[in-house]
């Protein structure tokens, strides 16, 4: 039976039963699911040689230690459900500028729009977006949208702090100019994304809650629910990324891995989701100050506003991001 409940909450396009969704070949889910256990990273403790290995070697690790209270964690967890399960179009009335209310693809205008694709790639999610430098300016009457920004602020600052920091030690691993590297990871730049996957119902039996793709920040940060679904592909396979409470998977994004001359990488990665059960994650993602010129010898100079702006018109047009390949010497 499937789980029926709350139908009024999911956007109308995710309510269908017996959809087919479609899946273009290149993406198709008859691959096994095998799980990886990522590298640890200790904020606490942190090891700069453990650090740069993961990052070289994987583009993703597992950070514990992360010095986030599990409280903070798993209040947010629940706020953020709550709102999601509003009916569709509360949510489309309560959530407004400066944040945005999106759904069946993640990739956004800067007004925080869904941008339209060149692609049919549905992806399964529906999604918060929330950039940091503006929370303070939200002042809903609504109590529940109240506590959320209460508490993505705190969220925020503990985002803030970890993201520094990793890039810091980062930064002393490549032998990074102190004064080049700095306007690197502007924290003014940070946005966290609120992520829920609907269960759906289509003839499949699962479905992309997001296509594959690398992330375009320096930084990101997941925290996702006990259910599951992150994927990534290393040696040539996808594999699984399990969720374990109270840690937090951190990704390399393009920004670093050219910053890091290529040293780093930034792993692709992708959603699958479930037919039974919803997902919910939330993401942190941090940049470099928008005009700050990006040297590095595999890639010509650019700023990230640029490359934000081929990105946009590579969804746009050509239907997907082609990313740091646009900028190749
Ligand atoms: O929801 C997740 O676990 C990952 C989301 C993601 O990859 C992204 O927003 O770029
Ligand atoms: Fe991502």
């Amino acid at each position: 039976m499937l789980e029926m409940s709350n139908l009024g909450s999911y956007p109308p396009v995710f309510r269908q039963l017996n959809s087919v969704v479609p899946q273009p070949k290149s993406y198709s889910m008859d691959d096994t699911q095998v799980s990886v256990s990522v590298p640890t990273v200790d904020l606490q403790c942190l090891s700069l040689h453990k650090l740069d290995e993961a990052c070289e070697n994987w583009g993703i690790f597992r950070l514990v230690n992360h010095g986030i209270p599990s409280t903070l964690l798993s209040k947010l967890q629940h706020h953020a459900k709550m709102l999601f399960s509003l009916s569709f179009e509360s949510k489309q009335a309560l959530i407004t500028n400066p944040m945005s209310y999106f759904w069946g693809t993640p990739a956004l205008t800067l007004s925080g729009a869904a941008l339209k694709s060149a692609s049919s790639n549905m992806n399964w999610l529906e999604g918060l977006n929330v950039p940091l430098r503006q929370l303070p300016q939200i002042q809903s009457e609504d109590p529940l949208l109240h506590c959320v920004r209460l508490l993505l602020e705190e969220y925020g600052r503990h985002l803030s702090r970890i993201a520094t920091t990793l890039f810091q030690s980062m930064a002393k691993n490549l032998h990074l100019d102190p004064e080049q590297s700095e306007p690197m990871l502007e924290e003014s730049t940070g946005f966290i994304r609120v992520y829920r996957y609907p269960p759906h119902h289509s003839m499949a039996d699962e479905a992309w809650g997001m296509i594959p793709h690398t992330d375009s920040s320096v930084l990101s940060v997941v925290n996702q629910d006990q259910v599951g679904g992150l994927e990534i592909f290393k040696d040539n396979k996808w594999l699984l990324v399990d969720p374990i409470p109270n840690t937090l998977i951190v990704h390399i994004g393009d920004m670093m891995r050219a910053i890091s001359d290529d040293g780093y990488t930034s792993v692709r990665h992708r959603v699958r989701v479930k037919k039974q059960e919803e997902r919910l994650s939330i993401c942190y993602f941090v940049f470099p100050a928008e005009d700050s010129v990006i040297r590095s010898s595999k890639y010509k100079p650019f700023t990230y506003k640029e490359f934000q702006q081929e990105v946009q018109k590579d969804t746009s047009t050509v239907g997907y991001k082609v990313g740091l390949q646009r900028f190749k010497v």
